[in-house]
């Protein structure tokens, strides 16, 4: 492996301690505490672990949690109640709806009923109408973190040719906003983008999500390019025992260590940042709630 790992474990602890130690001012300085409300619907596994660590992790930076947990066959205008409900309580400064939702509710819906100034994922259709202005909006988590890691490797990151593989909501389409407004040439590229390979070789900067485990190869990365792969990918591991499974990336990171610059893992690179940023988000929306400066370093 010649590229330098980009450690996200270590960085979003970093980032925990800055909002630990801001929070304490806000406390000490303006007798104010963030609160962020974390709701759940249904049973999904992997969700009731981000829910759980998202709430250890509030608490711990001196920060209120409160959970909000539904079974799965909650109406949908009962979850516009709560969501209601905690737009109006002083005491939450942050509210996020732990995504996916059932199928019989419409996210849309349920995201944009959020007030965008507590929309601390920042999915709310005028946070993202917000971003794409260049305005001041709240940054969805995920891409915030791949910001802080692409900032804190390069500095000023303008002029840089830049391609994002995957174009959800929650990653690509604002990872794209946010290498923009740093003066990036950006390519939003997807799984149908004609000749990927060619385009991600262009790239100084590659971020990938797109979701498909592995898909992206040494090959496909232009030497010395720094490359953040978002995707978080189960797949089977028989090497490891009968029924065992491994995390992976979009890329593959074996091939893709011996060609790049800089690279993050999977596990243990963009995944931890993710709850990090939540947390700076959450810091950032009381701060502006009660007309106080930014955290600074903080935002994007
Ligand atoms: N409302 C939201 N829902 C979801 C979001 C989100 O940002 N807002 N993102 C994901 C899930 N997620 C947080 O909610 C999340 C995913 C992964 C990680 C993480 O730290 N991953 C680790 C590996 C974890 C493992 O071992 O399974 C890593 O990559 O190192 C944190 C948060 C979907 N829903």
């Amino acid at each position: 492996m010649t590229a330098t790992l980009i450690d996200g474990k270590a960085f979003a602890a970093k980032i925990h301690a800055q909002v630990t130690a801001h929070v304490a001012r806000l406390k000490a300085d303006h007798g104010l505490t963030p609160g962020l409300a974390v709701v759940l619907v249904g049973e999904d596994p992997a969700s009731q672990v981000y829910v759980r660590n998202k709430g250890w992790q509030t608490v711990e930076a001196g920060m209120n949690s409160f959970e909000y947990k539904r079974p799965a066959d909650t109406p949908e205008a009962e979850l516009l109640a709560l969501i209601e409900r905690l737009n109006a309580d002083p005491a939450v400064h942050g509210i996020l709806v732990q995504l996916p939702l059932p199928g019989h509710i419409d996210a849309d819906l349920v995201i944009n009923a959020i007030d965008p100034a507590k929309d601390v994922d920042g999915f709310h259709i005028s946070n993202v109408g917000l971003l794409a202005t260049g305005q001041k909006a709240m940054v969805p988590c995920t891409p915030l973190g791949c910001l802080m890691m692409l900032r804190d490797l390069h500095g000023d990151l303008s002029g840089r040719e830049a391609v994002v593989v995957g174009r959800s909501n929650i990653v690509g389409k604002p990872m794209a906003q946010l290498l923009l407004r740093d003066s990036c040439t950006v390519t939003l590229a997807h799984s149908r983008t004609r000749d990927l390979a060619a385009v991600c070789r262009r790239a100084d900067i590659l971020v990938a999500a797109v979701g498909r485990p592995e898909m992206i190869p040494g090959d496909w990365i232009k030497p010395g390019a720094t490359v953040i792969d978002v995707g978080i990918n189960r797949i089977d591991a028989p090497e490891r025992g009968a029924g065992k499974s491994r995390l992976v990336g979009d890329v593959h990171f074996a091939s893709a260590a011996e060609v790049a610059g800089a690279i993050t893992p999977v596990p243990g690179g963009v995944g931890p940042m993710t709850i990090a940023c939540l947390l700076a988000n959450t810091l950032t929306a009381c701060s502006r709630a009660n007309g106080l400066a930014e955290p600074e370093g903080l935002t994007a």
